[in-house]
C-alpha cells in the first residue's frame, strides 16, 4: 500500500503517529525523572530509597496538557483554580514559558509565581505525598493564572501508586508512638473521593485527615 502524505487525511494520521510516539518517549522520560527525586526524598526521610518508588512500579501516570488562551481581562479569571495535586508527584512543564504558575506561601498564604525557566520541569509535592508521610512533606497549593495579550501551555505529568495500593501513611515512615494524621483507604476509593470532591484549594486533603 502507499502512503500519500501530501493528502489531508494521511498528514493527520502521520501527525497522530508522531504526536503518540513523543508522548510515549517524554513521558517515559519523566517518570525515569519522577522515580529519581522519590528516590531521593525516601532518603531524606530516612527510608531505603526505593520504598516509595517501589510503590509506583506498574503504577498510575497521567499526563494533562493545559492551553490558556490569552484574555484582555485576565484579572478577571482564573486559568486553573487553586488545588492540590492528588498524586504522589507532579512534574510540570512550562511549555512556552508564559509567566501563569502560582504557588500559596505557607507562612502569609501570598500567592507566588514559579517563573519559567527554559528546560526546567516544575516539582509539586501531590496528596499522596503528603498522606504517606503522614504530613512530613506538604502537598502545595497552587493555581494558574491567564495572560492578557500570549497564550499559556503547560504539560503536567502525574505519578501515582499502583491501582491496588493502600493509601495511608507508611509504616516505614512513622516513628514509634507518631500519632497517625491521615485516614488509609484503598487506592480506588481515595480516587473516587477525590474526583466526586469539588476543586478547591486543599480541601479535599482535609477531609483525609484524623482530626
Ligand atoms: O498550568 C500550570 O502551570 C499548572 C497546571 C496544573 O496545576 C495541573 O494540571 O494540575
Ligand atoms: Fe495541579
Amino acid at each position: 500500500m502507499r502512503f500519500w502524505p501530501d493528502k489531508p487525511a494521511n498528514l493527520r494520521l502521520a501527525s497522530l503517529f508522531v504526536f503518540r510516539l513523543t508522548l510515549d518517549k517524554y513521558s517515559a522520560a519523566v517518570k525515569e525523572v519522577a522515580d529519581g527525586l522519590l528516590g531521593v526524598m525516601s532518603k531524606n526521610l530516612g527510608l531505603e530509597p526505593g520504598v516509595i518508588a517501589e510503590k509506583c512500579v506498574g503504577g498510575i501516570q497521567a499526563v494533562r496538557m493545559n492551553y490558556y488562551p490569552p484574555c484582555a481581562e485576565a484579572h478577571k479569571v482564573v486559568g486553573f483554580a487553586p488545588h492540590s495535586d492528588s498524586d504522589l508527584l507532579t512534574l510540570v512543564l512550562q511549555v512556552n514559558e508564559v509567566q501563569g504558575l502560582q504557588i500559596r506561601g505557607r507562612g502569609d498564604g501570598r500567592w507566588v509565581p514559579v517563573k519559567p525557566v527554559e528546560g526546567a520541569l516544575v516539582v509539586n509535592v501531590g496528596d499522596i505525598f503528603e498522606i504517606f508521610t503522614n504530613g512530613r512533606y506538604r502537598s502545595i497549593e497552587h493555581r494558574a493564572m491567564i495572560n492578557t495579550e500570549k497564550e499559556r501551555l503547560s504539560v503536567a505529568a502525574f505519578h501515582s501508586p499502583i491501582v491496588h495500593a493502600t493509601i495511608g501513611p507508611l509504616r516505614e515512615v512513622m516513628a514509634h508512638g507518631e500519632e497517625v494524621l491521615y485516614k488509609t483507604v484503598d487506592h480506588e476509593t481515595f480516587m473516587r473521593l477525590f474526583f466526586s470532591a469539588k476543586l478547591e484549594g486543599k480541601s479535599f486533603l482535609q477531609r483525609m485527615k484524623l482530626t
